[in-house]
């Protein structure tokens, strides 16, 4: 994989419903890390992300790998990028090993039944996010958090060097928060991924390679978690209403 960002996105303007929500930006999140993209409600994070994900359509450019996004066909570009959405609607029938097997659909001829490597990739997915225990019960029947490993799981799957995750942490516990950063880290440094993800957690955000601070539809600053320049963005999107901390060399948020 060269060193070039595997995906650039340089908007002009983003319109939902008649409405402008993003402003000019660029963004061309680093190869083989993990960027957090922070900022406060209705910041424009999660439209910013589906632009990212071509997932809306704006006035501006999207290239994939160098290519123009449109160029890709559909299926080889659906092998690059994988999503994980806010609130998704699933098939709650469709059994926990069936919606991670949609994950792999990318990888299969139409119509063609799943292949060993299929069943290998999502079986090492559900015990990457521990939900191949509830392989065989229905979507409908997990808590919150089960099925957001289950989720997590299907976009893993897909094995692309693309992840591109909204709210990711959305109903995990903590020990399963620090799961996610595992897994994180793993598919960076084992497969040489690009890991992208819209964070609410803060703290967790500050782990991260590179944030991305945004503020009424635009990037106002990115960096490292620990410049003081990245600091200083985050304590003006937030009011002034937290405070920013160093302990045990990890940077910590806690609400003023
Ligand atoms: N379909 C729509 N039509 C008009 N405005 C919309 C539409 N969808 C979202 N918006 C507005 O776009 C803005 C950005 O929304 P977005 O969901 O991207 O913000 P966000 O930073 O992800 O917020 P949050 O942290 O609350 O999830 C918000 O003001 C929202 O009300």
């Amino acid at each position: 994989m060269s060193a070039a960002p595997l995906l650039t996105l340089d908007l002009r303007e983003l319109r939902l419903g008649g409405t402008p929500i993003l402003q000019p930006l660029q963004l061309a999140p680093p190869p083989r890390a993990w960027t957090a993209v922070v900022g406060p409600n209705g910041a424009g994070k999660s439209t910013m992300l589906r632009a990212l994900s071509g997932l809306l359509p704006f006035d501006g450019t999207l290239t994939l790998q160098g290519r123009d996004w449109d160029q890709w066909p559909a299926r080889e570009r659906a092998r690059q990028v994988a999503w994980l959405g806010q609130n998704e609607a699933s098939a709650d029938d469709l059994s926990a090993l069936d919606v991670v097997l949609l994950g792999r659909l990318p990888h299969q001829a139409w119509l063609a039944p799943a292949s060993a490597a299929d069943h290998a990739a999502v079986e090492r997915a559900m015990r990457q996010t521990q939900s191949w225990d509830w392989r065989a019960r229905p979507l409908a029947q997990l808590s919150g958090g089960e099925r957001q490993r289950v989720l997590l799981a299907r976009a893993l799957a897909v094995e692309s060097p693309l992840l591109l995750m909204d709210e990711p942490l959305a109903h995990l516990d903590p020990p399963h928060q620090s799961d996610w950063i595992q897994i994180v880290r793993s598919r960076i440094a084992d497969d040489g991924g690009t890991v992208v993800s819209v964070l609410h957690e803060l703290n967790i955000a500050l782990q991260a390679d590179h944030l991305v601070v945004m503020d009424a539809g635009r990037i106002v600053h990115q960096g490292a978690p620990h410049d003081t320049a990245t600091h200083a963005a985050l304590q003006q999107v937030f009011q002034h209403r937290l405070s920013i901390f160093q302990v045990n060399e990890r940077w910590i948020a806690l609400n003023a």
